[in-house]
């Protein structure tokens, strides 16, 4: 277990209220006493009584995805198929946290493998998603290690991630841009070919369901 782990050992890739490390949770809780404190609040009104466990609860699931092997999730439906065209699942939606300000950066991912002699359960490739975005992320990272978890566990023909979010640290503060999206991409194997990266492109961006 790593030094972030829960004391649940069945996560299911989401985190139960009673499944907290409880220590850790003190531990962050009397951080955030501090911290009200140092931002002039009064801990003790009725309001903030139980903020800092709160924070301390929320932190701890927002990166909950440190505790969780993404390749055994994927390993675990992992199905002998002949089928070879792509396989594409479209509007994941993502919710992070980045690393330079732990503010939320969020949006959609969307993510497509050619097989090569296997295919995955599909749900398995939005908890992929979660298990690397319940992290401190920045969002080219985020896609990366999508696209070679993918790659690396189904030994795909290829695989393609493009991942399109908004950072609040770019729009509660600092430049305040409340409209701006980032939009990341990551590609392997067939997806470097431009005709099956187009085909893809059209894919999801196409209004098929
Ligand atoms: N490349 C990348 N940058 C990010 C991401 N999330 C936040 N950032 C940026 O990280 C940078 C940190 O820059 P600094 O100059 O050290 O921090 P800062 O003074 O708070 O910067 P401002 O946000 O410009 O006020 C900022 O430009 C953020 O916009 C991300 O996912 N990817
Ligand atoms: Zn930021």
């Amino acid at each position: 277990m790593s030094q972030h782990s829960f004391e649940s050992e069945e996560l299911d890739g989401y985190i139960k209220i009673d499944k907290y490390n409880t220590e850790k949770v003190d531990r962050i809780a009397s951080h955030y006493t501090d911290i009200l404190e140092s931002l002039g609040e009064d801990p003790k009104r009725e309001g903030l009584l139980k903020t800092p466990e709160r924070v301390a609860k929320a932190l701890q699931f927002l990166t909950h995805g440190y505790d969780i092997d993404a390749a055994e999730v994927l390993r675990g439906a992992m199905f002998e198929e002949d089928y070879s065209q792509m396989v594409v699942v479209k509007d994941i939606e993502v919710y992070s946290l980045c690393e330079h300000h732990m503010l939320p950066f969020f949006g959609k991912a969307h993510i497509a493998y050619i097989p090569n002699g296997h295919i995955v359960g599909l749900s398995k490739i939005p908890r992929v998603v979660d298990i690397f975005a319940r992290r401190l992320q920045v969002q080219e990272r985020l896609t990366n290690e999508i696209r070679d978890c993918i790659q690396e566990t189904l030994g795909a023909r290829g695989v393609a991630v493009v991942m399109e979010c908004k950072h609040m640290c770019m729009a509660m503060r600092g430049v305040q841009k409340q409209n701006s999206v980032t939009t990341t991409s990551a590609f392997t194997g067939a997806f470097q070919n431009d005709v099956t990266r187009s085909e893809f492109l059209r894919l999801i961006t196409a209004d098929l369901a």
